[in-house]
């Protein structure tokens, strides 16, 4: 595995208050990774961070090899950041904001590049528009084809689609995970987990500074609560035997029963049968990464620092 990002024992400190404690992960070359957590877990500030903008308290961030603070020019280039926050100029149009960002890249004959990058966000008819003149949701487009301008080799976007519409939303995965495909490592915060859940492999949550979970996708989602079953039945009342797995009943009327494996669907249904009573509607429920984010949020879980 190559390593694209290192973070190793990062602590930040904004005065007495501390942003990020002992944060140590990777991000493999390839990854398409979330990093989640709620408001002010830390996430923009990591980024921050890795982009050379903040310097750490403590600990050492590499991006492709590169020391983010004793090699800056490397690391700078190899990194692509998307910010939360809406920054441009508002007397360069589209083009001229693209081809400037490319100059400070030392890129000169950057067109056909920065040509294909609108096309795939939907910017071309924008090209030669003010960028005072565009709307957010234009305006977060830019700061994502500027983010590409150099063609980095990481690509990290800080909640890249927070308050746009779904058309950008479907253009800008479209073209991310294009990135992906053709090799781009990608670092994805954001508040909308179906997005992680979709389009990410790995995903990291910071709980107040701390790194408190770090797995495959496909790991995370099989821990956490088990699935559940939605039964409506001919009777409100269930055999003895079930009693147990009730763990709720729904206002429309369903009981909500648990389900920790499939033996166990095939014996709640025939316990139902033997005792007379038929099943009019069945629904089997799994956590999706929403659930399984709110139950780590909540629990009182270990540093993984
Ligand atoms: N320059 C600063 N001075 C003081 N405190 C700061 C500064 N920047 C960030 N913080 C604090 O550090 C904590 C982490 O902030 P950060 O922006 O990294 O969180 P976040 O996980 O990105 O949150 P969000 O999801 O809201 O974007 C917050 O409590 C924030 O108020």
């Amino acid at each position: 595995m190559t390593i694209a990002i290192r973070f190793a024992g990062i602590s930040k400190q904004y005065g007495t208050f501390q942003a990020l404690n002992d944060v140590s992960f990777n991000v493999a070359e390839g990854d398409f990774f979330a990093l989640l957590g709620p408001n002010g877990a830390g996430k923009t500030t990591l980024i921050s961070i890795l982009g050379g903008l903040t310097h750490a308290s403590c600990g050492e961030v590499t991006v492709m090899g590169h020391d983010v603070q004793r090699d800056y020019r490397q690391a700078r280039r190899a990194v692509g950041i998307v910010p939360q926050e809406l920054v441009f100029d508002p007397f360069f149009t589209v083009r001229e904001t693209l081809q400037f960002q490319s100059g400070y890249f030392g890129l000169r004959s950057n067109d056909d590049w920065i040509d294909e990058i609108l096309a795939n966000l939907g910017l071309s008819e924008k090209a030669d528009t003010n960028m005072r003149a565009l709307s957010g949701g234009m305006k977060r487009r830019v700061m994502v084809a500027q983010a590409l301008v150099h063609r980095p080799p990481v690509i990290v976007l800080d909640e890249p689609t927070a308050g746009v519409d779904v058309a950008l939303r479907q253009t800008l995965w479209a073209f991310i995970r294009r990135l992906n495909t053709d090799g781009h490592t990608i670092v994805l915060t954001t508040h909308y987990l179906e997005e992680a859940e979709e389009l990410c492999n790995r995903i990291a949550m910071l709980k107040q500074g701390r790194l408190i979970a770090l797995e495959e996708k496909h790991q995370l989602m099989n821990r956490g609560r088990s699935r559940s079953l939605l039964l409506k039945l001919s009777s409100d009342t269930l055999p003895e035997s079930l009693q147990g797995k009730l763990i709720g009943r729904t206002d429309d009327g369903y009981l909500e029963l648990k389900l920790p494996d499939c033996s166990a669907l095939e014996q709640i249904l025939a316990t139902l049968g033997n005792a007379g009573i038929s099943v009019r509607d069945i629904q089997i429920s799994k956590p999706d990464l929403e659930d399984i984010f709110l139950e780590m949020m909540q629990t009182p879980a270990p540093s993984l620092s």
